[in-house]
């Protein structure tokens, strides 16, 4: 009986000290998982170019080359030679072909950092109709594949705090602002008088 007690201790301090190893493991890595998305820059910039819609002829303007390394030429035909070439910098261009998928690939790690208390904001900016909503939303009749990065980060979050879920509980929000002429509305609200910001108390 007394040896039978002393083999229990000796186990439950063996699964103790497996359990104090697996967390500070599991710190470790978060904490170099963090790391690199620091290294890989605090600020990223991408670029997508969209296809020509049907219909759509090719403008004066065309695409000359795309680089691996972020590099993007634009060529304007009615300048001959060097003129008419200006060469953009990125972190990464997608071309006309990149799937929905692709393109969220390099912003996923970014979602684990949130839900490892890092502040991150992923915004799409462009001239009307150059692809904001296909990019952000996905198009209107969106199948999984056709996710767009809203979509696909909020199904991250969810995934990756319903998984870390024996261990840490988090409270997500959400809120849904247009900024639009200069004001700022909440999309949220259902009463008309609250709509626009700020929001009086
Ligand atoms: N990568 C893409 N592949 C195929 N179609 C695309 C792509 N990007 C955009 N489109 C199409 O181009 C059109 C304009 O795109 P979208 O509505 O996303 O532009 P936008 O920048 O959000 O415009 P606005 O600022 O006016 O709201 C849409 O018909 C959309 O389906």
């Amino acid at each position: 009986m007394a040896y039978n007690c002393l083999f229990s201790g000796v186990k439950l301090q063996t699964l103790a000290d497996a359990s104090e190893n697996y967390h500070a493991l599991l710190a470790e890595n978060r904490k170099l998982f963090n790391e690199i998305q620091d290294l890989k820059g605090n600020i990223r910039v991408y670029c997508r170019i969209r296809p020509f819609l049907p219909g759509q002829r090719e403008k004066r303007t065309s695409v000359e080359h795309v680089g691996e390394n972020g590099e993007l030429v634009v060529a304007d035909r009615s300048k001959p030679g060097k003129e008419g070439h200006r060469l953009f910098k990125f972190n990464k261009v997608f071309g006309s072909d990149a799937t929905q998928a692709e393109v969220y690939s390099d912003t996923q790690p970014l979602i684990r950092s949130v839900l490892d208390g890092y502040n991150v904001c992923i915004f799409a900016y462009g001239q009307t109709g150059s692809g904001k909503t296909y990019t952000m939303t996905g198009p209107n009749s969106s199948t999984k594949e056709n996710w767009g990065v809203n979509y696909r980060a909020l199904n991250d979050l969810f995934d990756i705090s319903q998984r870390r879920k024996s261990s840490i509980t988090y409270e997500i929000g959400v809120q849904m602002v247009e900024i639009y002429n200069e004001q700022v509305r909440d999309l949220l609200s259902s009463d008309g008088s609250q709509k626009k910001y700020p929001w009086q108390l």
